[in-house]
């Protein structure tokens, strides 16, 4: 039985609002919810209602429109003004993702060269959704390049959630799954419950269980032994931003990546090339630091002392050399080799853009 598609963020400009799936609240309760204003959707994204790169980057156009379609002003200086401190209101919610300043500018520059009002709302209308139709266009396409690591019977470690949650629809990491059993490969997922916030256990198990993948649920310290016994084939994660040297992606993606060289078991990341941040490396990004009691409790059940310091990193880093290969909707590159190939792509896209 083919299930819809699973869009977790839906743009309807004529009403106008954001209506997306309430993603702190899955497995057991799913809530459609609708934002109608901008400090309405930074919140869901702060809180990861909404999540996952490639969403943040949606998100953040339909926001920018959002804003451009509720904003009352009587000039277009003072219509820019209001759209321009909305957007400067979404970039301030999380810093890691670089999709989220994408989605973000690539609505901002559609509406910048505007002379009237009425013109700017249409085209910030139309970069909104064509961000999202890219990017659903772009997970298939992922997909599709992954089919080539997924040999059949292949039993695939994930961490945290890449899958259509993440995402417009379909996914990167699990968009790559989800091609690979569509195309009849017998694959079983090992999905790490990635904690503190227990992506992998909620989302990426309901998604797979969903769509009828086969998956098993584990802790994050079950992962090396897991490699150590030779029952996993390959690793698949997806990426908040991969800079010259090295990938931005959930904490314990660093983890998986050692214990996987360790064992010699291939490492792939799953991402658009929306996510490359080509220009920067490591040091130049901020990883974003959590509310300590997403550790301390979790989904107010007590997991430590309410006076114990905390330290709460969201993402970490994982170094190229440590990745076997990164899958885009344009091929599968490794890093520091393919670089001037990502960055001639990039420039590519981004004449097609004006
Ligand atoms: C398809 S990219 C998903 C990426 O984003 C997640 O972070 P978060 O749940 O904090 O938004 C995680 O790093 C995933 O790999």
């Amino acid at each position: 039985m083919t299930m819809e598609p699973l869009r977790p963020i839906l743009f309807h400009p004529h009403i106008p609002s954001i209506e997306y799936i309430e993603q702190t609240l899955l497995p057991d309760i799913y809530e459609v919810r609708t934002a109608r204003t901008i400090p309405d959707l930074a919140e869901a994204i702060k809180r990861l209602g909404i999540r996952g790169a490639p969403a943040l980057g949606c998100a953040g156009g339909c926001g920018v429109a959002l804003s451009a379609l509720i904003t009352k002003a009587d000039s277009l200086p003072e219509f820019l003004d209001q759209v321009g401190s909305d957007a400067d209101l979404l970039r301030k919610t999380r810093p890691t993702a670089v999709n989220l300043f994408y989605g973000i500018d690539h609505v901002l520059t559609a509406i910048m060269s505007s002379q009237t009002i009425e013109e700017a709302k249409s085209r910030a209308v139309d970069a909104a959704e064509e961000v999202i139709d890219a990017d659903r266009r772009t997970c298939h396409a992922i997909g599709k390049t992954g089919l080539e690591v997924i040999p059949d019977g292949a039993r695939i470690l994930t961490h945290c959630n890449a899958g259509a949650l993440a995402c417009a629809e379909w996914g990167t990491a699990l968009g790559v799954i989800r091609s690979a059993h569509e195309a009849g490969k017998n694959i079983s997922v090992y999905a790490c419950e990635t904690r503190p916030l227990l992506q992998g256990a909620r989302l990426t198990t309901w998604e797979l269980l969903r769509d009828g993948i086969d998956v098993t649920l584990i802790t994050d310290s079950m992962a090396a032994v897991l490699m150590r016994k030779g029952a996993i084939d390959v690793v698949i994660v997806g990426a908040d931003r991969i800079v010259s040297d090295a990938v931005f992606n959930k904490i314990g993606t660093y983890m998986h990546a050692v214990c996987a060289q360790t064992h010699t078991i291939p490492f792939y990341v799953a991402a658009p090339l929306s996510t490359f941040d080509e220009e920067s490396c490591e040091d130049m990004v901020i990883i974003e630091e959590r509310d300590p009691q997403e550790v301390r409790k979790v989904r107010g059940c007590v997991t430590g002392p309410d006076n114990v310091p905390v330290w709460n990193p969201a993402f970490d880093a994982t170094p190229v050399h440590l990745i076997s290969g990164i899958i885009t909707e344009y091929g599968i590159f490794t890093l520091p080799r393919d670089i001037e190939t990502i960055k001639q792509l990039k420039k590519g896209k981004d004449m097609q853009r004006h």
